[in-house]
């Protein structure tokens, strides 16, 4: 099985936080996130930060935290064979792909620069069409045929309007079955406000992906400790 394979099932979702430097990666980081992501939002949904912030996180961060580096959009992405062997995941974006061969071919080009102990996770947009790219559920098979064990869905435009306002409840409760006939974990991210409750759905990810609400002045701006601790409340609570 590879080191990536799926082994454990989780019941409660584990939390995904989205930061952008050094210093809101340590208080992730000690407030016990699952996954560390490192993004950069002011170049887009999934814009990638300098490989200088990889760098200086992996060198910082508790070695047995889990580290993600967002890539940027898979047609873009040219920086991957910068990611730190550290790393524990690294996504890219199908945005400008308008097909499965086209976004598959992209995907094969990142992984040959990833070092061999660093996951591509796939991505899909809730918002597929803004995004010009295939369907959520393509690109999940296209994961599973593809070898690639994790997924994430996300939202290309970030207008406010969440993955849940994009896809009806049926939906992402077909998107979860379909992970896991496939056996992929999955992320559910793209907006979302606890507010909302956005697990009060028919799904059940293995990860909840978060940026926009656990920062002060929307995702552009800064880490808010006390809004990750709401989020993990919310999330003890679920079960
Ligand atoms: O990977 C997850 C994203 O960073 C979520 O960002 P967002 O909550 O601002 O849409």
């Amino acid at each position: 099985m590879p080191a990536d394979a799926p082994t454990v099932s989780t019941t409660t979702p584990g939390l995904l936080v989205s930061v952008t430097n050094v210093d809101e990666a340590v208080i992730a980081a000690e407030l016990g996130v699952d996954i560390v992501d490192i993004k950069n939002p002011q170049r887009g949904a999934l814009g990638a930060a300098d490989p200088e912030v990889w760098r200086a996180v992996a060198a910082t961060v508790d070695p047995a935290v889990r580290l993600s580096a967002a890539l940027g959009e898979a047609i873009e992405a040219d920086h991957a064979d910068q990611v730190p062997a550290r790393f524990d995941f690294a996504k890219a974006g199908p945005a400008g792909c308008s097909t499965i061969a086209d976004l598959t071919d992209h995907w094969q080009r990142i992984r040959s620069q990833l070092a061999a102990s660093v996951p591509l996770v796939a991505v899909a947009y809730a918002d597929y069409q803004q995004a010009n790219c295939p369907l959520p559920e393509a690109i999940l098979e296209a994961a599973s045929a593809n070898d690639i064990h994790w997924w994430l869905i996300d939202t290309f435009v970030k207008d406010g309007r969440s993955t849940l306002d994009h896809l009806t409840r049926d939906r992402l409760r077909d998107l979860n079955a379909l992970a896991g006939r496939t056996n992929i974990r999955w992320v559910l991210a793209g907006s979302l406000r606890l507010e909302n409750n956005p697990l009060e759905r028919d799904c059940d990810p293995h990860y909840v992906g978060l940026r926009g609400d656990v920062c002060q002045h929307g995702r552009t701006g800064t880490l808010v400790a006390s809004r990750v601790k709401r989020w993990q409340q919310y999330l003890r609570e679920l079960k």
